[in-house]
């Protein structure tokens, strides 16, 4: 058996056809701006691929660069100005920041209801105790993905590969409310292999590359490779040892075309909502 592939590219162009037509009827560009504090040169691509996509949709898109010796408070102020901006309806302060300035701090400034990350201690909540609020864009990315593959959620055993607030975490709090038997395992879990391939389906987010091999993957599972890892040659590959997880899952996400152009998808998804929530709240 050879698993089929769940083509991302191809959901997150769907996706992108879908928010372009929403905006087309909206009257307004919803805004989008993504901060950069730095140069990290893998950041560099991410941020203009989000600039790009969001412009291609309709949005009114802008990337704030700052210099990477920027103070915490610097940003705290950029952050404000774009908090009380009303043509923004969506911010993104780009990860990892440099050592100066703390992330927690950074990311708790930013107006909930403008959090197109879905990375706010408020949203993160929500999503916890089962509320409407803005999801994380990879978490995210992959429940659109899971149902693009036709996977069955309710009562299905899940297995979550990691327990980051940006992917594990939110990951698991999402595949719970949709109903699967949810478990997490990470750097502490004793047998990673025998957790592993008691799962139907498979999220793996741990950024080590191909660390999940054939024999972890049970007959007939759905396998979402979340991880991003550049090789010293240069190729980039998943968390997921893809040719020998092939060989026995049922379907699964490939590295690149996988999670990766679904996470853009979502941060454009969630400033629509958040633009379209912000702009006509209910009752006023
Ligand atoms: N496709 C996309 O759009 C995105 C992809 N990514 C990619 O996803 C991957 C994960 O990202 P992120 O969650 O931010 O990473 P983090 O480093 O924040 O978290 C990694 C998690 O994996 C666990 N882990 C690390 N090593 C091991 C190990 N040897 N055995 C078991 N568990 C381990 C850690 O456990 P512990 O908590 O115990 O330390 C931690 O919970 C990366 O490759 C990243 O590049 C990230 C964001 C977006
Ligand atoms: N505040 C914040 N939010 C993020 O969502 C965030 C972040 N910081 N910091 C970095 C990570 C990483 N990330 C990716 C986005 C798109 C691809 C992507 O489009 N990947 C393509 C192409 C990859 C390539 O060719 O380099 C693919 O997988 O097919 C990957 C990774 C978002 N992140």
């Amino acid at each position: 058996m050879t698993a089929r592939i769940i083509d991302g590219k191809a959901v997150a162009a769907g996706l992108r056809q879908r928010i372009a037509a929403r905006v087309a009827g909206l009257g307004y560009r919803p805004g989008l701006r993504v901060v950069r504090v730095g140069d990290d040169p893998a950041s560099g691509v991410y941020v203009r691929n989000k600039d790009k996509a969001a412009k291609e949709v309709g949005f009114d898109s802008a990337t704030i660069a700052l210099p990477a010796e920027t103070t915490e408070a610097e940003l705290l102020a950029v952050v404000a100005q774009l908090n009380a901006d009303p043509a923004v309806d969506g911010i993104l302060v780009q990860l990892p920041l440099p050592p100066q300035i703390r992330a927690e701090v950074v990311i708790s400034a930013v107006a909930p209801e403008k959090d197109a990350d879905g990375f706010h201690p408020l949203n993160a909540g929500r999503l916890a105790s089962g509320q409407a609020g803005l999801v994380p864009c990879t978490p995210k990315g992959v429940m659109h993905l899971l149902a693009a593959s036709g996977a069955v959620l309710p009562g299905a055993r899940a297995v979550v590969l990691g327990r980051s607030n940006i992917v594990g975490r939110p990951m698991a709090q999402l595949l719970l409310a949709a109903d699967c038997t949810v478990t997490i395992v990470h750097s502490r879990t004793r047998d990673l292999p025998a957790e592993c391939r008691r799962a139907e389906i498979l999220v793996a987010a741990v950024g080590r590359a191909e660390m999940v091999r054939g024999d972890w993957i049970a007959e007939g599972a759905t396998v979402i490779d979340v991880g991003i890892n550049r090789l010293a040659d240069g190729r980039l590959v998943g968390d997921v040892a893809y040719a020998e997880a092939a060989a026995r899952a049922e379907a699964i996400s490939p590295v690149p075309g996988g999670v990766g152009p679904m996470t853009i998808a979502c941060l454009l998804e969630n400033t629509l909502d958040a633009a379209i929530a912000r702009r006509a709240p209910r009752g006023g």
